[in-house]
């Protein structure tokens, strides 16, 4: 098995002495500066003026420039969107960057793919935590903590790992536990995960069951409470106890279907698609797309946005959860 750290095995103390910048306040930043501040770390948030600068001052956080807190901070850890992260940092962080501090991201995408490219006299690691920034933050305010990965790319103080750790205990994922990988695999398998299952699959699984059923005549609004909202009833049991978990709970004509029906809707063409999906990530194929797509406006990305925005699903979802109060919207 490989190894994993917990927080009984961390001494956060390594980083409780320096200023941590977190470059960003969206999703992955909000959590990331909330949760280290509440665990005892010196945090000051760098955004630009707007909406994210305004939520960072009424959380109570100190917040600067991106360029002042990267010259303010001893460990600066970028927030930003992917597609971002170049331009910034050579505007705004790079001249900061001086010798000792510690370069930091939540995913290798950048720095794998070439976009980036940190000066030698600095440390260069990753922390990623395995699940969306707002539920980072839920899950540390409940006292639980998301999964994270970690990974050095560059040690040049000695410390990077002891700090990987401190800062990942931080953010509460060493309450699930911490597990160490290399910028290229982190990069490939996040990439894999969010098109082939997390993501792009489940969504597209979804509205394929919804459309099949709403085309046969079904009402859409069953359809609606069938393929999406059950679904997450029934993750929230494989999240808790595994396939097996999940299966001690449904009924055994379920289980049964689950058996024989899977293998008929991910079929071999559909495995086939998804080593197609990994070849295109490690080949670099699927990031050239994506910077291409960001250089040229989206036009794609824009598109598809707009046609599953107005998808069935979606205006019948809307007003369905606008009766269901407990369903968290946020
Ligand atoms: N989303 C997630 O849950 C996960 C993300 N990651 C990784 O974490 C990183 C951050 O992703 P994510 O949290 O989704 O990012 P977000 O899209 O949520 O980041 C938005 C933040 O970036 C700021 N921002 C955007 N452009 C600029 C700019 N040009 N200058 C200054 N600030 C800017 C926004 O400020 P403003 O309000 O002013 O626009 C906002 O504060 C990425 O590397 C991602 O791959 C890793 C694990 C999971
Ligand atoms: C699954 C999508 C993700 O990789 C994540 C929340 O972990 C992301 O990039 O947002
Ligand atoms: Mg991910
Ligand atoms: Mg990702």
């Amino acid at each position: 098995m490989a190894k994993m750290y917990y927080n009984q095995d961390i001494n956060e103390e390594i980083l409780k002495d320096k200023k941590i910048a977190i470059i960003g306040y969206g999703s992955q930043g909000h959590a990331h500066a909330r949760n280290l501040k509440d665990s005892g770390f010196d945090v000051v948030v760098g955004v630009r003026p707007g909406g994210s600068f305004d939520q960072a001052k009424e959380d109570g956080m100190e917040v600067m420039t991106v360029k002042e807190a990267a010259e303010a901070a001893d460990l600066i850890m970028i927030l930003l969107p992917d597609e971002r992260q170049k331009q910034v940092y050579e505007e705004e962080i790079a001249p900061a960057l001086t010798e000792g501090k510690s370069l930091v991201f939540a995913h290798g995408f950048n720095v794998h793919f070439g976009q980036i490219t940190p000066p030698e006299n600095v440390d260069v690691f990753l922390v990623a935590p395995k699940g969306p920034g707002h539920l980072v933050r839920r899950t540390y305010e409940a006292g639980a903590g998301v999964p994270a990965l970690f990974a050095i790319y560059q040690d040049k103080s000695g410390e990077a790992k002891d700090v990987a750790l401190a800062y990942a205990k931080g953010i509460g994922s060493a309450r699930g536990g911490v597990l160490e990988t290399t910028f290229e695999e982190e990069t490939v398998t996040d990439l894999f995960g969010e098109q082939a299952v997390l993501c792009g699959g489940t969504t597209a699984l979804v509205k394929a069951g919804f459309e099949t059923l709403v085309e046969a005549g079904y009402q859409p609004e069953l359809a609606y409470f069938e393929t999406l909202h059950e679904l997450k009833l029934i993750v929230d049991l494989m999240y808790e106890g595994g396939l097996s978990g999940m299966r001690y709970s449904i009924s055994d004509t379920a289980e049964w279907g689950d058996y024989v029906a899977g293998e008929r809707i991910v079929t071999d063409a559909t495995k086939e698609a998804m080593k197609g999906l990994l070849t295109d990530i490690q080949e670099g194929k699927f990031a050239k797309g994506w910077i291409n797509e960001n250089e040229t406006g989206r036009p794609t990305f824009n598109k598809m946005k707009e046609v599953d925005k107005t998808h069935q699903i979606e205006e019948v979802g809307k007003k369905l959860r606008a009766m269901m109060p407990f369903v968290n919207q946020k």
